[in-house]
């Protein structure tokens, strides 16, 4: 299976000393966390938004999509009008793409995305910054700016189908932001039409791999979004979990919806009132994995102010803070996140 990543060979010594099961599943010395083996998270019907439907109804579906943001940070939605034959073309190339030798998707220029001049590889897998098996995702993934997407058009279809998804999906995602601010009692905002373009936005393709040694590392370790919102599209096999107070929940997976959580900077603007919740991804012994993840993201100079007062964090771009959590990555092997950012 030449498009596997070579996981054992690479990391070899890790695997071989790094005999802790992760036993918890939580990474921490704290005892163990309560685990609800399966959860149904707020399935919110979309189709009840559309201007021929009553307006009970429509004020209904936006008070659960607000609601399930305060209380989950986490919700699905179906009739989002993502189009099925879109979904299931990038679904296909999606999996196509992970097909490909390892060797070619290892390629620095590969798909284009990267060049002398802007050296980051779209390509990721695994982590080479590991010291221990707790920070080694067993996953590979694609991380695709929507902007640059548009420049591969012509390619072939991978690229046409990306980029058709791609725009569909943050028109979804503006749509939600409003119904959000709205939540908060702000009307008829600009600010995320202003700061966020199909082309700030990002994908990011993840595969999981079946995994020989799923007690002992994660699919994707634990974390918050560093964005706005993520949409999700992932497939039947499950494996996501949240945070939820203390305890880690495990979300059944549906393929038919979309997964809409709130990321960082969303929680900032909200002053707190919508919830950044920690996630990850547990690795499978015996199924592999896809999903596909959408980043509304704004310009990296936008400003993250909230429009409620008094402000529970100081203001920053975007670019302050993605430089902070690189920072606190180095440093720490974690992201710090908001709290770095508290007025007081
Ligand atoms: O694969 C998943 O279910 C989650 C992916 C994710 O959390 C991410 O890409 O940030
Ligand atoms: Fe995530």
């Amino acid at each position: 299976m030449d498009f596997e990543p070579p996981f054992q060979e690479n990391y070899k010594t890790l695997l071989q000393n790094g005999s802790d099961e992760l036993g918890d599943r939580n990474g921490g010395r704290q005892p163990p966390p309560q685990l609800i083996e399966h959860c149904e998270l707020p399935l919110i019907d979309l189709s009840h938004l559309q201007t021929r439907g009553s307006s009970v109804g429509r004020a209904d579906c936006k008070g659960d999509i607000v609601e399930a943001a305060r209380k989950w940070g986490f919700f699905q939605v179906v009739n989002h009008e993502v189009p099925t034959e879109i979904l299931e073309s990038v679904k296909h190339e999606q999996k196509k793409l992970f097909r490909l030798p390892f060797q070619k998707k290892a390629e620095l220029c590969f798909l284009n995305l990267s060049s002398s001049s802007s050296p980051t590889k779209s390509y990721r897998w695994g982590n080479p910054q590991a010291t221990c098996l707790k920070q080694l995702p067993w996953s590979e993934a694609f991380h695709l700016p929507l902007a640059s997407i548009s420049r591969m058009k012509g390619n072939d279809n991978f690229g046409v189908a990306m980029e058709t998804y791609g725009m569909t999906v943050a028109d979804l995602a503006a749509l939600i932001a409003e119904i959000l601010a709205e939540g908060l009692g702000i009307k008829g905002t600009s600010y995320f039409k202003e700061n966020c373009t199909s082309s700030t936005c990002f994908l990011r393709m993840n595969r999981y791999p079946p995994c020989p040694h799923a007690s002992q590392v994660f699919g994707l370790m634990p974390h918050t979004d560093t964005n706005l919102l993520t949409v999700l599209c992932q497939d039947k096999v499950g494996g996501l979990q949240l945070m939820e107070g203390e305890r880690w929940v495990n979300l059944n997976p549906n393929p038919n919806a979309l997964l809409v959580n709130i990321g960082d900077l969303f929680e900032a603007w909200s002053n707190g009132m919508y919830k950044s919740v920690k996630h990850r991804v547990m690795a499978s012994q015996e199924e592999e994995r896809f999903s596909m993840a959408f980043f509304y993201c704004p310009f990296n100079h936008t400003l993250i102010e909230s429009p409620l007062k008094p402000a529970l964090y100081r203001s920053f771009s975007f670019e302050e803070y993605i430089a902070q959590v690189r920072r606190d990555v180095q440093a720490t092997g974690d992201k710090v996140g908001l709290s770095r950012f508290l007025t007081q």
